[in-house]
């Protein structure tokens, strides 16, 4: 094992010495006489370790500890003290050393004392990295989310991002188009541009002509003055057409020129504004067959459908529910200043059954509201809304009752136990807190049904 040692003594000799002996043992070593110099250089170089004498002139080895850690903490900091100074080892180790080996210096201990934090520094070092990866990964920008369809997701993202192809991302009401249109732009080199969205839903076809492209100075009863539409302050950005498949038919005409020839026409003027903008489109609707049905231009699908981002709807994304769940607790609870600080399982369970028609949208509604009305620390069922509390009894019971197959209790409650067991993967105690049974109770009800089945 090797590791990068800085020795530390004013004493010359010795020094030398170590240096020869740890050099010999594989260390790469390297030493300073004056404590004072000690600081400095670790924060320039890296080091796996820092070894120290206690009693040097300048400033004693407790103090050079000290501010080490105070500017690198983990870095471990081995102190060589005087034989029998109990007193001083121990403060050493209070002001933060790793551990502390006595004179005269044992070589054998010494390298097993160095080896030991060199370990342990470089696996600290490892755990703060993979936290980083599990982080990084759990997230892009302000979309949350780690499981397999948002991790395609954020590949898609990444890879388009730099791009200036059109993209229409495509998803379920509520599923964060707008915060993907946004991690588009924040991960392209229009990043310090501006970010505009439009809503083309909200306003009537001259409204949003005018919105989009501008308008010359008395173009209308309204327009005492020029103004510039949102193509031309998008400038240098990314421009979001929201409900893309709201785009009144009149306009969409004048839209696809836009975006061919890269130029407006501000409304009542007479000539024409160039602008660099990447266009990205969001819709819930199916475009495809709309543009069937010719409610959407066949050629405006085109130009805009270069690359297609399909947002997966929350009840495909696993875990990824209770990840969201956890990050709005911690919004909500902080903005509320109330103690709340995660769910039972319980709760998990009714979140990870129910299937979020209104998507993340309805998650974060659904837990701003518990969060209120809570008077736990961890938020209990009897705090989510009728609706999901509701949820998973009534799917139950219409599975249980299929009225060409009317049932025992017992069959139905046999039935209920099992789809429980299952839907918690096993886990006997969550069931059993989930049915409402002690422990005890569910295990005798399990063995039962083995019985029943010969197993
Ligand atoms: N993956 C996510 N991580 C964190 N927050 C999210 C995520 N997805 C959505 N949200 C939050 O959910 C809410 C709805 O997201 P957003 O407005 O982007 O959805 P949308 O798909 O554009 O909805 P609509 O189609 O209704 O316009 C916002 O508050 C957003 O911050």
């Amino acid at each position: 094992m090797s590791g990068r040692v800085l020795l530390v003594d004013d004493d010359p000799s010795m020094l030398e010495l170590l240096q020869a002996r740890l050099t010999r043992r594989g260390f790469t070593v390297t030493s300073v006489s004056q404590p004072e110099a000690a600081v400095p250089l670790v924060l320039e170089q890296p080091f796996d370790v820092v070894l120290t004498d206690l009693n040097m002139q300048g400033m004693s080895g407790t103090q050079l500890c000290e501010r080490v850690v105070a500017n690198l903490p983990d870095l471990p900091v081995v102190v060589v003290t005087a034989f029998g100074s109990m007193e001083t080892a121990v403060a050493a180790i209070r002001a933060g050393a790793y551990d502390f080996i006595t004179k005269p210096v044992e070589m054998d201990a010494l390298v097993h004392t160095l080896t030991r934090a060199v370990q342990h520094y470089q696996l600290k070092g490892e755990v703060v990295r993979l936290k980083k990866v599990v982080t990084e990964s759990q997230r892009l920008g302000d979309l949350l989310g780690s499981s397999p369809p948002m991790l395609k997701v954020y590949d898609l993202i990444h890879r388009v991002a730099d791009s200036d192809a059109t993209i229409i991302i495509h998803g379920e009401s509520g599923t964060g188009k707008e915060l993907v249109a946004r991690a588009l732009h924040d991960k392209s080199r229009r990043a310090s541009g501006p970010f505009v969205a439009v809503n083309c839903a909200a306003m009537p076809e001259a409204l949003l002509e005018s919105e989009l492209f501008g308008h010359a100075k008395g173009a209308f009863t309204d327009a005492k003055t020029a103004r510039a539409g949102l193509f031309a302050q998008a400038h240098g950005g990314t421009l979001l057409l929201d409900e893309v498949g709201e785009m009144p038919l009149g306009l969409q005409p004048k839209l696809l020129r836009a975006l061919q020839e890269r130029r407006v026409r501000p409304v009542g003027g007479n000539h024409e504004v160039p602008f660099d903008v990447r266009v990205v489109a969001a819709t819930h609707r199916d475009l495809e067959g709309m543009v069937e049905e010719q409610r959407f231009r066949e050629d405006l699908y085109y130009r805009l459908n270069v690359v297609q981002l399909e947002l997966p709807p929350l009840r495909a994304r696993g875990g990824d529910c209770l990840l969201l769940a956890q990050h709005f607790i911690e919004h909500f609870a902080a903005r509320a200043n109330k103690r709340v600080t995660g769910l039972n399982e319980a709760v998990a369970e009714r979140l990870m059954s129910y299937s979020w028609p209104g998507n993340v949208r309805e998650l974060r509604n659904c837990i701003e509201r518990a969060v209120a009305v809570t008077l736990t620390e961890r938020m209990a069922v009897d705090d989510l809304p009728e609706k999901i509390r509701a949820y998973r009894a009534s799917q139950v019971v219409v599975a249980s009752l299929d009225p060409s197959e009317l049932t025992t209790l017992e069959e139905v409650e046999r039935r209920y136990i099992l789809r429980v067991m299952e839907e918690v993967k096993g886990n006997k105690s969550l069931a059993a807190q989930i049915l409402g049974l002690d422990r005890k109770t569910l295990y005798r009800k399990l063995d039962r049904f083995k019985e029943g089945t010969g197993e």
